[in-house]
């Protein structure tokens, strides 16, 4: 049954469908709310599916709203929206934009209007984090015409980014928040973004959340020239190479066994494959740090999150090895111990493990739209 926008009695379902999961959690919807329960569904069955499985894992009881990740937001969409029929129309035309991500949000969207109406359902967009990226950061180079076409870097993760910019603040103050942050969201899909008074100057990942570092089977940034190479030379149509670009590249690609860093991890003693998947990974993250770094004019705290970010001390150690160009050391103990801080005291750079949670930080926004 359907409770009234801001009644503490109601529940808020957040839903959010990344590339290799559903993940869900529900929240008391008052003022500062409260997780009762999570879970994630591995598979990404039928919108229908999975609201079966919400269902039966009583994530839907007395529902006052409804909050959904949505990956890509286009250019026009800067904060999160209650949910509407014009709104739906309008990201229903950027579904090229996004075909790993859009279609499936807004399949479960539809689903959820018509299993619970009269629930209001938010919108919450990971590009919107990134919608002061200044003009260079934000320009791909590609013929004028086709800025209008919205052919430019978006970034995303923005609702992780968001999340970790009021915990930094929380745990660290608002003097460190308004610094130089490198934010490193490390998950299967990875990216990093660049933070000064707090707004996002730059950020690794582009028009599609298939640019940047490599990832769990992404590739992340490529020559263009490879693509063009061999959708000639295997005669490759644009499904294929997304096929090959998104789901079978990455750490996955290179080791030729696993997406999975733990995996990767346990064999690499013994498999050189699953050994170059992880040094080309902590290469590519710490160059990209450094690039991050520059487009800030230097580093004050460097932020670990994300799957791999927060529960794997070896990559964030090799990852870290170079660095200390940019003020960055680790306390080894502290590192192994996932610490808050993993610095050392006094360090120029602080750097920082945060768990991030997408779904608090949507929940948060739903509490906050339905009260309006
Ligand atoms: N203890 C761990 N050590 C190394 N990697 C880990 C560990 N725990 C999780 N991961 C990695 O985190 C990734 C998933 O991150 P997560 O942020 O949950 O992903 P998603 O992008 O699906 O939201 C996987 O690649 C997994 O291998
Ligand atoms: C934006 C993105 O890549 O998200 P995920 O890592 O959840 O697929
Ligand atoms: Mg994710």
């Amino acid at each position: 049954m359907a409770h009234p926008p801001g009644n503490n009695a109601g529940r808020v379902l957040v839903v959010n469908a990344g590339s290799s999961s559903t993940k869900f959690a529900a929240f008391t919807a008052g003022d500062a709310p409260q997780e009762v329960l999570r879970g994630k569904l591995e598979r990404l069955d039928s919108a229908s599916a999975v609201l079966d499985e919400l269902e039966a894992r009583g994530a839907t009881t007395q529902l006052a709203g409804i909050g959904h990740r949505l990956v890509h937001g286009g250019p026009d969409r800067v904060a999160s929206e209650l949910v509407t029929p014009e709104l739906l129309r309008d990201l229903k035309q950027l579904q090229p934009l996004d075909p790993t991500h859009l279609p499936a949000e807004l399949e479960l969207i539809a689903a959820c209007a018509e299993r619970f109406p009269g629930v209001p359902q938010v919108a919450c967009f990971d590009t919107a984090f990134h919608r002061d990226l200044p003009a260079v950061a934000r320009t791909l180079p590609v013929p004028r015409r086709y800025q209008a076409q919205g052919i430019r870097r978006y970034g995303f993760h923005g609702i992780s980014y968001e999340y970790l910019m009021e915990e930094l603040a929380r745990v660290a103050g608002a003097d460190a928040a308004h610094g130089r942050i490198v934010f490193a969201h490390l998950g299967s899909g990875a990216s990093l973004a660049a933070v000064h008074n707090g707004k996002c100057v730059d950020t690794t990942m582009g028009f599609t959340p298939t640019g940047g570092l490599v990832m769990g089977t992404r590739t992340g940034d490529l020559d263009p020239g490879v693509l063009l190479h061999l959708s000639r030379a295997e005669n490759l149509s644009a499904d294929q190479l997304d096929k090959l670009v998104n789901r079978e590249s990455g750490l996955l690609g290179i080791s030729e066994t696993s997406a999975d860093t733990r995996e990767l991890l346990a064999c690499e003693a013994t498999d050189p494959r699953a050994a170059e998947a992880i040094a080309v990974f902590c290469y590519q993250t710490r160059k990209w740090i450094g690039a991050m770094a520059a487009a800030l004019g230097g580093l004050d705290t460097l932020v670990f999150s994300g799957g791999i970010g927060e529960n794997a001390p070896e990559i964030r150690a090799r990852i870290c090895e170079s660095l200390a160009f940019l003020g960055v050391s680790l306390v080894p103990a502290r590192n192994t111990a996932s610490a808050p801080v993993i610095s050392p005291d006094g360090s120029s750079a602080t750097v920082r493990v945060i768990r991030t949670n997408e779904e608090a930080m949507i929940a948060r926004t739903v509490v906050r739209l339905l009260a309006r």
